[in-house]
């Protein structure tokens, strides 16, 4: 069983474009930048923007955290926005998910400019991922764990491959880019009949259901890949969907949580922004 190290293979991105970076830097005169916006405390957001902002300065970028009240109206967020889309010293902007109820997260994201749009979620980026254009920005989390497939080498043609969990940010997009990649793609959701049946035919299992311990050693064929995006914290210990310790004996790769598929997603953001840096610079030349 080899486990799929998140951890190391973001750490060799990063690397990569921090060299890069330097160079370019030097050249253009000034970093790229990146601004999160996070509205509200949500702990887990907390944690997962500082982890953003850490890769930040791991690869010298600019970084703006824009921290709002979770009382914030549409409106006064909408204008944060429109500041950053004109600000040109920030390529990349991303507003942290979830938001307050009262805030359509379809149209903030939306209110992104699509170049500046590093999560992938704008629609305009969305919509050229339906027809197999990869040429925008593709969403950090799927992209994430497209690159752990490459790494190691595992092809995806004619794999049944079953993704748990059809979340706008995970599963759909996720499910994009395997179809595009030439895999059988199954999808379930919290209303799927017989799961465990459809666990069992799967070669891939990507699980990104929000269940802790979902996917059982006796759910999973021998051989089987598993890539746990799941991020639930247990008596205030994170875990994934999948029981760790009894899928790994059956499994062919596994990805951990922590240290797999989470440290992927920040490589893929510093990637996206560093892309949106490039296509700025190449545009002014
Ligand atoms: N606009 C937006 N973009 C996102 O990309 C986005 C979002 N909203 N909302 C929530 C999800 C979740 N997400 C994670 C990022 C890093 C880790 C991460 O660093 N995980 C570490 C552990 C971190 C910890 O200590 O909890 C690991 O798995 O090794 C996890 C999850 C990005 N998301």
């Amino acid at each position: 069983m080899t486990i799929i190290d998140g951890k190391a293979l973001s750490e060799k991105i990063l690397i990569e474009i921090e060299q890069e970076h330097s160079e370019l830097e030097k050249k253009v005169g000034r970093k790229a930048g990146l601004a999160v916006i996070i509205v509200g405390e949500n702990s887990a957001s907390q944690i997962y923007v500082r982890n953003k902002i850490k890769a930040c300065e791991r690869v010298g970028f600019y970084s703006e955290t824009i921290r709002l009240d979770e009382n914030i109206t549409e409106e006064n967020l909408l204008s944060e926005i429109k500041k950053l889309n004109n600000n040109s010293n920030i390529d990349g902007i991303l507003v942290q998910l979830p938001l307050p109820k009262h805030i359509d997260e379809l149209n903030i994201v939306n209110a992104i400019l699509a170049e500046k749009d590093v999560d992938g979620f704008h629609t305009t980026n969305i919509g050229k991922m339906m027809i197999g254009d990869e040429s925008g920005f593709l969403p950090c989390t799927p992209a994430g764990v497209i690159q752990m497939f490459e790494e190691y080498n595992i092809d995806l043609k004619g794999k049944d491959v079953l993704v748990i969990g059809q979340s706008n940010i995970v599963g759909k997009p996720m499910t994009l880019l395997l179809m595009q990649r030439h895999a059988t793609v199954q999808t379930c959701n919290s209303k799927t009949k017989n799961l465990s049946e459809k666990l069992q035919k799967a070669d891939v299992v990507i699980a990104a259901a929000g269940y802790p311990k979902l996917v059982k050693a006796s759910d999973v064929k021998e051989g089987v890949v598993v890539i746990d995006v799941g991020i639930n914290r247990v008596d205030g210990k994170l875990c994934g969907d999948v029981d760790f310790e009894e899928v790994s004996k059956k499994a062919s790769f596994i990805t951990p949580v922590p240290g797999g598929v989470g440290p992927m997603t920040i490589a893929m953001l510093i990637k996206n922004t560093f892309k949106s840096y490039n296509q700025k610079i190449n545009k002014t030349k």
